[in-house]
């Protein structure tokens, strides 16, 4: 229900309350694990013009008449692999990260989530963040290094919404987040102690980062070199000269040349050239989902046992534990000082 004073005749324009609301957004996911729920998810996802800069007349004719025939049972079975009782993990996750940003700034803020494809969607979400009072909105994309593909899209959906309205929230974003203190240090402390877990001394850590086209770097977008600055300031704050690390780039698509060197590649190469123990964490993503769940934790792990590794571990993602949400926090907080 819409705030409305009690004085105001029934049919007077809704009237805002002068709430702060906080948007949290990430890429989104598939409703369920079956083919037709990832072609629908897909269907949207890679028609995103920010996501495949190919042309649509050339472009919409493959995705249409060739991956979405093709590529969402593959899909689909590895959602399979990484479901859950409370659905996508990618989906959980985000949820339960808004739910802990909410206890953590009070009832002073609304906090939802949106997912750029599929559901619940930003539109649907800013609506509710009106219709519960809110005139400044903050659009928090969970991306940590910015790129045209993620950060940028979340807003132009966000504004395609602002487009239909006539009396429009003041809208803020939250900058990447890349070098932020807050950011490494959180990670620092969470992959320290995940590693102080571990039941082996492991040789090498990867920072894998998700992929995009080399052709994005050439064009100017800061991704690749936002990825760079995390992995050199995460290695200083973590510090550990038992650990050879370094940085790759995951989840290769299509046929162009994407961001190198790829983590499955190195993963290859490191067990070929004698490396024993392993581990891979994945600083770029926020939430652990399809990527790092199955892509590093089973497939690569598969490949690094096959390839002569011996023992071998997926790192998990900040998520909805303590040091990731204190991060939050720490990053909203600072963006809502000028409001409050
Ligand atoms: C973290 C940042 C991400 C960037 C940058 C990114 C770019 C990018 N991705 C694709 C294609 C696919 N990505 C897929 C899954 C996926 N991607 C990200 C994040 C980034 N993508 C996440 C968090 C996920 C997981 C979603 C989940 O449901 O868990 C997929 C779908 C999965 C599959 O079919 O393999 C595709 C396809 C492109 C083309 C691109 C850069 C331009
Ligand atoms: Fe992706
Ligand atoms: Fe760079």
């Amino acid at each position: 229900m819409t705030w409305q004073p009690q004085s105001l005749p029934a049919d007077h324009p809704p009237v805002r309350s002068g709430r702060i609301g906080v948007l949290v957004v990430n890429l989104g996911t598939p409703d369920a694990p079956d083919p037709a729920s990832v072609k629908r998810y897909l269907g949207e996802f890679l028609s995103d013009r920010r996501v495949v800069e190919i042309p649509a007349l050339l472009w919409q004719p493959i995705l249409r008449g060739i991956i979405l025939n093709t590529r969402p049972k593959k899909s689909a079975e590895a959602y399979g692999q990484v479901w859950t009782e409370e659905g996508s993990p990618l989906a959980a996750i985000t949820k339960a990260q808004a739910a802990g940003l909410q206890d953590r700034l009070g009832a002073g803020v609304i906090v939802r989530y949106a997912m750029r494809y599929g559901r619940p969607s930003i539109g649907d979400e800013l609506q509710a963040l009106m219709d519960a009072g809110c005139d400044r909105i903050l659009l928090a994309p969970l991306y940590p290094q910015y790129s045209g593909a993620t950060t940028a899209t979340v807003v132009d959906k966000a504004a395609d919404k602002l487009r239909t309205m006539r009396w429009q929230p003041a809208l803020r974003t939250l900058p990447p987040y890349h070098d932020d203190p807050a950011y490494i240090d959180a990670l620092a402390a969470d992959l320290s102690a995940q590693l102080d877990r571990l039941d082996f001394a492991p040789e090498v850590m990867l920072l894998s980062f998700h992929g995009m086209p080399q052709r994005t770097l050439e064009l100017g977008d800061p991704y690749h070199c936002h990825c760079r600055k995390t992995a050199r300031l995460l290695e200083a704050a973590l510090d550990r000269r038992d650990l050879r690390i370094v940085t790759t780039f995951q989840s290769r698509f299509g046929r162009a040349k994407w961001l190198e060197p790829a983590t499955d590649v190195v993963i290859e190469e490191e067990a070929r050239a004698g490396t024993k123990r392993l581990v891979v964490a994945a600083p770029g993503f926020s939430a652990d989902c399809l990527e790092t769940l199955e892509e590093l934790a089973i497939r690569g792990r598969e490949q690094f046992l096959e390839a002569g590794g011996a023992q071998f571990a997926a790192l998990s993602c900040l998520n909805a534990g303590d040091a990731g949400m204190a991060m939050l926090e720490t990053i909203v907080r600072r963006e809502l000082a000028g409001w409050l």
